[in-house]
C-alpha cells in the first residue's frame, strides 16, 4: 500500500465500498484546478494563510542554533486544524454531501469542524466522549454556538477512540449524504493521505519561506505527533530533501512508563481505527498532559517513516513539554499549545546537542486553550 505494510483499509465489509467511492471522489475532485483554487482562496481569506516563518532570535541566542517557528498558531481557530477542515468540507460540498460528522476528544477538531459546517452551511454532528464533554465545556459551547450538534458517546472509556468508533458507524450508515471529517492523518484509506495533502500547505509555504530567507533548506524539521497531521503537513514538502525529521510524541510520564501516548517511541504494530499502524502496548494507559496528543495510535505514514528511518521519534515527557511551554512564553512572548510545546522541547534538545545549525519547528497551535491546565501546574 501507500505506506508499505502500514495503512490500508482494515474495516468491516459495509465500509469497504463507501471508502472506495470516497477515495475515487477525492482523486477526481481534489486534483482539479477549480477545487485547488477554491481551497487556496478559503485558506487565505478565511483561515489567514500564509502564516509567518518567524526567526526566534532570543531562543536561538540562548541555545546557539537558528530556530525558526512556522506560525500555525496564528491561523483562525488557533491551530493547523483549519487547513484540514476547509479541504474536507469543500470536498463534501462538491460531492453533494450536506452533512458533516467528526470525532473529537479535546474538542479542538470538533470546534474546527463546526467552523467549516457553519461556513458551508452543512448540518454538523460531532461525536465526543461523555468524559471529554464534561471536561471540555467551553469547546462544547463553541461547537453549539456555531450550530453543531454534540453527540455524547457513552461507550468504552467515553474518550476520543470511542468517538472515532461511533463516527465510523454513522458514516457506514449514511454515506450518501454524510462526510466523515477525520481530524488527523488516521483511519482507513483514503483519510491519512487526504488529510496529509490538505495539511501539506504548511510545508510547501515553509520550504519556500526558508529558501527565500536563508538561501538554504533547514538542517532539521521538528513537529509534535499525536495523530500526526501537523507533522506530516510540515514534512511532506521536504520528503526528498536532505532534511532530518524529528517527531515529538506525548511521552507522558515517560515512553518507558505505563502512562504515555508515544506508540512510535514505544509500542507495537497493530490495527486500530481501520489502519495498520503503531499502537501503545496493552499494559500502557494512554496519557499526555496535552489532549491533542492523547491518542493510543498514530498515522500510518509515521509508522512507515519510523520503519524506514526517515524520521526519529522521541517521547517528550509532560514535564519537559511544560518547561518548554513556559520557556517560549518567557523568551519570545509566544504562548504555544501544550501539544506544540513538545516540538519546542525537542528543538531545544537538538540545539543543545549542536548537530544542527538551523532548526524549523512547526508551532502547530496557540496555548490560550491550555491556561487552566498550565495555571494548575505553575504557581506564578
Ligand atoms: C488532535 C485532535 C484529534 C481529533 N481526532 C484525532 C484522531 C487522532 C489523533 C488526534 C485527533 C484532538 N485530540 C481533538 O480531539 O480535537
Amino acid at each position: 500500500g501507500a505506506f508499505d505494510e502500514y495503512g490500508g483499509r482494515h474495516v468491516p465489509e459495509p465500509l469497504e465500498e463507501p471508502l472506495e467511492r470516497l477515495a475515487a471522489a477525492y482523486d477526481d475532485v481534489a486534483t482539479t484546478e477549480a477545487f485547488q483554487t477554491d481551497f487556496r482562496d478559503h485558506l487565505e481569506e478565511f483561515a489567514g494563510r500564509p502564516t509567518p516563518l518567524y526567526y526566534a532570535a532570543n531562543l536561538s541566542d540562548r541555545y546557539g542554533a537558528d530556530i525558526y517557528l512556522k506560525r500555525e498558531d496564528l491561523l483562525h481557530g488557533g491551530a493547523h486544524k483549519i487547513n484540514n477542515v476547509l479541504g474536507q468540507a469543500l470536498l463534501a460540498e462538491r460531492t453533494g454531501r450536506d452533512r458533516l460528522i467528526a470525532e473529537t476528544g479535546a474538542g479542538q477538531h470538533g470546534v474546527a469542524t463546526a467552523m467549516a459546517g457553519a461556513l458551508f452551511d452543512l448540518e454538523t454532528e460531532i461525536y465526543m466522549g461523555k468524559k471529554d464533554v464534561e471536561r471540555q465545556e467551553m469547546n462544547v459551547f463553541r461547537m453549539r454556538l456555531m450550530g453543531a450538534e454534540v453527540n455524547e458517546v457513552t461507550r468504552g472509556d467515553e474518550g476520543l477512540a470511542d468517538a472515532v468508533d461511533a463516527a465510523l458507524e454513522d458514516f457506514a450508515e449514511n454515506v450518501d449524504d454524510t462526510h466523515y471529517l477525520v481530524g488527523s492523518v488516521v483511519g482507513p484509506d483514503p483519510f491519512p493521505r487526504m488529510v496529509r495533502d490538505f495539511q501539506s500547505v504548511i510545508g510547501e509555504e515553509a520550504r519556500d519561506q526558508f529558501l527565500e530567507r536563508t538561501g538554504e533548506l533547514p538542517d532539521a524539521a521538528v513537529a509534535c505527533v499525536g495523530g500526526g497531521s501537523n507533522a506530516i503537513g510540515l514534512f511532506h514538502a521536504f520528503r526528498d530533501d536532505d532534511v532530518d525529521f524529528y517527531g515529538a510524541e506525548g511521552g507522558g510520564e515517560g515512553a518507558d512508563s505505563s502512562k504515555h501516548a508515544a506508540p512510535l517511541a514505544s509500542g507495537t504494530d497493530d490495527v486500530i481505527h481501520g489502519m495498520k499502524t503503531r499502537v501503545i502496548d496493552d499494559d500502557v494507559d494512554v496519557h499526555s498532559v496535552s489532549a491533542g496528543l492523547d491518542y493510543p495510535g498514530v498515522g500510518p505514514e509515521h509508522a512507515m517513516f519510523r520503519a524506514v528511518g526517515r524520521c526519529e521519534y522521541t517521547g517528550i515527557t509532560d514535564d519537559a513539554a511544560l518547561a518548554a511551554f513556559r520557556e517560549l512564553s518567557e523568551t519570545e512572548g509566544i504562548i504555544p499549545a501544550l501539544e506544540s510545546s513538545h516540538a519546542v522541547a525537542r528543538a531545544i534538545q537538538l540545539a543543545e546537542e549542536g548537530d544542527h545549525e538551523t532548526i524549523l519547528v512547526n508551532l502547530s497551535g496557540r496555548g490560550d486553550k491550555d491556561m487552566e491546565t498550565a495555571a494548575a501546574k505553575f504557581d506564578l
